[in-house]
This record gives C-alpha cells, structure tokens and sequence, in this order.
C-alpha cells in the first residue's frame, strides 16, 4: 500500500510535467516540496532559476544545483509550486504548517499559476480541522491572542519556533472557516498580525493530486 510519503512523492513528480522550459519558478517549502526539488533536479527542465520561500528551501536548492534568484531581480513568475495542510474544492488552502506562510503567500502572489503539489489526506471538503497559522510580531502576540478568541479560536503559541523573518507563529483551531476571504481579512487586520495561513484571496489554480490509485489534476470548482 502507497504510504502518505510515496504519494507526496508521486504528486512531486507530476507537477514537474506543469514546468514550463526557460522561465523562473517559485518553490514553496515542505516535505512535498522536498520531493519537487529532488525530481526537478533530476529531470531535464532548463529554468533559469527558482525563488525560494524559506531556508530550508534555500539549501535544498543548493544541494541540488539549482540556481536561486531573489525576487527583485525578477519581473513576475511564471509558476509556484507548493504545498498545503488543507485544501478545499475551491482550491483554497491552509498553509504554514512549517512556518514559512508570509514567504510563501508573498511569492504566491507574484506568480501567473499557482500548483498545489498534495496527498489525497489534504484535501478536504471544509477547511479548519488544521490549527490555522498566524504570523505575528513578538510583543503583540496575548494582544492579537485575545482577538483571535473573539474570533472563535483557540490560540496556541509554536513554542520555540521563529520565523525565517523573525517573528512567533499562534496556532489557532476551531475557527469558523466556511467564508474563508473574509476570515483572511478579518484576521490580517489585526495589528500585530504579520500575516495568517489563509491562502483564499491566492488560491491554487491547480492541485495535483496523489491518491492511492493514481495522480490526479484538479481544478477550482
Ligand atoms: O505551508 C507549508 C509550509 O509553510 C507546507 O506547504 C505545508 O505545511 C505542507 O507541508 P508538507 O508538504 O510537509 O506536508
């Protein structure tokens, strides 16, 4: 039986067919993403480089060879390949489980198409059984705690855990997540906030999804 790593793997390598020859790619962070990097690597796709969403990523990048570009130095994004925690059938996600959420939505949304590379685990028909990751700056953190309980969840320090941009992670459950545009505003006008795990104003364009018995591409409903 296909364990949740072999799919992981298996969606990796479909996404590469999605790669286009010659342009700049942004890549996401995550096990899945390890997955995309490593088949990238080995695959004959000559883009010209890849910006990167957290360190992880970035040494991932190096060990393979493949070349980093920051994301001044380019006009736009052809594509960005990524991971979710959840991801409904509008396509619109949980993201930040391994804390790179800002990175991630920032590069996101310079990209003409957005790939979500997942196991069949992730997606799901209601958003919200993941705590819902919230970036926020150090010192505000119990002030933007006690909006979010106002808000119907439940909030919990990542203890230990500083972003690549230097700023705390509140995992926060139980929120209402059925108006999941509303629900990424509401939060981001916090202050405080640096930016929460919400990925519905950026939704996927693609999922390529791994089930047992085979890969699948899905599109928005
Ligand atoms: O949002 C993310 C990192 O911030 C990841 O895409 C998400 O956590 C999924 O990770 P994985 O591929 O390891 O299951």
């Amino acid at each position: 039986m296909a364990t949740q790593d072999d799919l992981k793997r298996m969606a990796a390598h479909k996404a590469l067919e999605l790669v286009p020859h010659g342009e700049y790619i942004g890549v996401g962070t995550g096990s899945t993403v390890k997955y995309f990097i490593e088949a990238l690597a080995a695959s004959a796709k000559d883009i010209k480089g890849a910006v990167s969403t957290s360190s992880s990523t970035s040494a991932l990048l190096r060990q393979h060879g493949i070349a980093e570009v920051g994301l001044n130095e380019v006009n736009g994004l052809a594509l960005y390949v990524d991971g979710a925690d959840e991801i409904n059938h509008s396509l619109q996600m949980i993201k930040g489980g391994g804390g790179a959420l800002l990175n991630e939505k920032i590069v996101a949304s310079a990209s003409r198409q957005f790939v979500c590379i997942a196991d069949e685990s992730k997606y799901v028909a209601r958003l919200g059984k993941f705590p819902l990751p919230v970036e926020v700056i150090e010192h505000a953190r119990s002030l933007v705690s006690r909006q979010l309980l106002k808000l119907g969840g439940e909030p919990e320090l990542r203890i230990g855990v500083k972003t690549d941009n230097g700023h705390q992670i509140v995992d926060v459950s139980g929120l209402n997540l059925d108006q999941p545009m509303s629900m990424e505003d509401a939060i981001n006008h916090i202050p405080g906030v640096v930016e929460n795990g919400i990925f519905a104003r950026r939704p996927a364009d693609v999922l390529v999804l791994a089930r047992a018995g085979g890969v699948e591409l899905v599109y928005a409903k």
